[in-house]
């Protein structure tokens, strides 16, 4: 006879360091589960009580008594459904990175995540202690297997379960999003059915924390390998799955399966998210930026407008002597278009008072980045003082290729609370706003076709001080993405003074980095938690 287990998946958007709210998100997806989705088990993501990552918020007691305690609150208020949650667990004076089953108001298993990462963006070792064995549960006589995260990306654990007795492995995830992770966890996914002869039911978190995003898209795999769930990305929901089962046979029915998003889609809402995570779990009342009719600033402007509505978003304009006029009328379209509130603020006059305070240091000097930054400076002071009187979040619009080589001004273009495109290179910046563009009216197509200029000096271009970005992309891609040296990249076709130059900039600009805002990591290796290399350093010694 077959037997069906409902399973359902709870991809939801968490806050970290807010266990009672969190507990209060799994009590009422729990209900729902059960109630809206007639489901026996609901899965919660990874870490859940304490949201992912807690970092050293795991260093304080309190954390792991109000864990606890929420755990407890949970248990006594759900019942007439299983529910797995994540939370830390301390245990034989060890702390884990642990998954609570419970079921009619008992703790029925607790599992310890074996394989704790500690490369990339994770530093599990820093904080806990892995587990030893796997833990199997029967639910409707089906034997199923927990797994955390990590602990699906080898092969021992679910071999282990398959040892056990498992037939089936719920994996709780944390996994936080690059481009083409998802089809890289398919392929592991894949992989471990294949190995273990498991099927896998994979639940991954939503949402946006500080520079991480969790895209969701939570998975199944049946034993064949067949993709039998795919929820949408970037989106909270509750997603059910069917289990169908016998003395031999498991499959899987039931399953929704999204239409896969496109890189562009992928890479916008990760960023959309991003921001509106990042201004909302900050309890900010909206953002603002300074809107130069350049093309960063505007694709700066339609993620801001989409993450949290015109009505919450501010561009100014500041000109001076060197702004374009077609700057300032594509500014004002675009602000237009989107619905946003715009005003101009020429800067003239506060450029020509700190001038004069500073004449006599300048005295003699011929004109360099001094008066270029003084620039840049009084726009950042502008609109630091807006975000001061409304609440509103400073968003700096530097993309990586900038961030890369320092190509932006200490206290004043890098003024700001977060920086959407820290992680996102100018060659993807035109891709992006293009893509946008595709959506419905957004950015005049002049902000897009035009040469790329600071206008912080006369008939400035960025190409004058840089590398066209084909190329200095290109070098930055081998270079910090991919750990390249500069024998690989100059293999690759680039012409040696070039690397050697791009190359001692990204060294030299580390200080900068070290001040800048954090951003929305979107590739595999963004600064930040990601790539730590020194300050202060004679490595580069070598390249001059
Ligand atoms: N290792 C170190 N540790 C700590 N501080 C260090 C340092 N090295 C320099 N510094 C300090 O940093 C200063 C230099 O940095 P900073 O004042 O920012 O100025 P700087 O890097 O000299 O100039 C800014 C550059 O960014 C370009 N820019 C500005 C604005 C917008 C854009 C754009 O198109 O988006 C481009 C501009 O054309 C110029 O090339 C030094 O004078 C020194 O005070
Ligand atoms: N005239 C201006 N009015 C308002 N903000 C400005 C002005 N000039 C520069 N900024 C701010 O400083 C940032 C950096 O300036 P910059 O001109 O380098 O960038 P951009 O115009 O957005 O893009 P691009 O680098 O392609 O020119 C801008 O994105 C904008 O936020
Ligand atoms: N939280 C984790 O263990 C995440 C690690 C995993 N390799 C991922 O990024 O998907």
């Amino acid at each position: 006879m077959t037997d069906i287990l409902k399973i359902a998946l709870a991809q939801i958007n968490l806050l970290v360091g807010d266990v009672e709210g969190n507990a209060e998100r799994v009590v009422a997806a729990a209900r729902e589960a059960r109630d809206c989705h007639g489901a026996d088990l609901v899965l919660f993501p990874e870490l859940t009580l304490t949201g992912y990552p807690p970092e050293d918020l795991l260093m304080r007691g309190t954390l792991l008594q109000r864990s606890e305690e929420a755990l407890k609150r949970i248990a006594r208020e759900v019942s007439g459904i299983d529910v797995v949650v994540g939370l830390p667990l301390r245990e034989s004076g060890y702390l884990h990175n642990s998954a609570a089953y419970l079921r009619d108001g008992k703790v029925l298993a607790r599992y310890h995540k074996q394989v704790l990462p500690n490369y990339s963006v994770f530093d599990e070792k820093r904080y806990f202690h892995p587990g030893e064995g796997p833990c199997v549960v029967e639910v409707k006589g089906l034997p199923v297997a927990l797994a955390l995260c990590e602990d699906i990306w080898v092969s021992e654990p679910a071999r282990r379960a398959q040892s056990a007795g498992a037939r089936l492995l719920l994996s709780l995830n944390a996994s936080p999003f690059h481009l083409s992770k998802h089809e890289e966890r398919l392929a592991v996914l894949r992989e471990r059915v294949h190995e273990s002869g498991l099927p896998v039911v994979y639940l991954n978190l939503v949402g946006g924390q500080d520079e991480l995003v969790f895209d969701g898209h939570s998975l199944a795999v049946d034993r064949d390998g067949a993709l039998k769930l795919s929820a949408p990305a970037w989106k909270e929901g509750i997603y059910t799955l069917e289990v169908h089962f016998d003395r031999r046979d498991i499959s899987f029915s039931g399953g929704i399966l999204a239409p896969p998003p496109s890189p562009e889609e992928s890479l916008y809402q990760a960023l959309v998210l991003g921001v509106r995570d990042y201004v909302n779990k900050n309890g900010f009342s909206g953002a603002l930026l300074g809107l130069s009719g350049g093309i960063d600033s505007a694709l700066t402007l339609c993620i801001a407008v989409d993450a949290l509505g015109a009505e919450r978003v501010e561009a100014v304009m500041m000109p001076y002597h060197y702004t374009a006029g077609m700057s300032r009328e594509d500014a004002a379209a675009q602000a237009r278009t989107l619905g946003v509130s715009y005003r101009e603020i020429p800067i003239a006059p506060m450029v020509e008072a700190f001038m004069n305070g500073l004449a006599e240091v300048l005295a003699g000097l011929p004109a360099d980045t001094t008066e270029e930054n003084i620039q840049a400076r009084c726009r950042g002071t502008l609109l630091m003082a807006i975000s001061n009187k409304t609440g509103r979040m400073l968003l700096t619009t530097g993309n990586k290729s900038e961030m890369a080589v320092g190509y932006a001004t200490l206290y004043g273009d890098m003024a700001g609370g977060f920086a959407p495109l820290k992680d996102v290179s100018k060659l993807w910046v035109y891709r992006l706003a293009r893509y946008r563009n595709t959506l419905g009216p957004a950015i005049p197509e002049r902000v897009i076709e035009r040469p790329p200029s600071a206008e912080l000096a006369p008939d400035q271009r960025d190409e004058d001080s840089l590398p066209p970005y084909e190329i200095l992309d290109g070098i930055l891609e081998r270079f910090v993405e991919q750990d390249q040296s500069f024998t690989d990249i100059v293999s690759a076709g680039f012409e040696p003074a070039t690397v050697r130059r791009v190359m001692g900039l990204v060294l030299r600009s580390e200080y900068k980095r070290r001040q800048a805002p954090p951003g929305v990591r979107v590739t595999r290796r963004a600064f930040g938690k990601d790539r730590r290399y020194p300050i202060t350093s004679g490595y580069g010694r070598l390249l001059s």
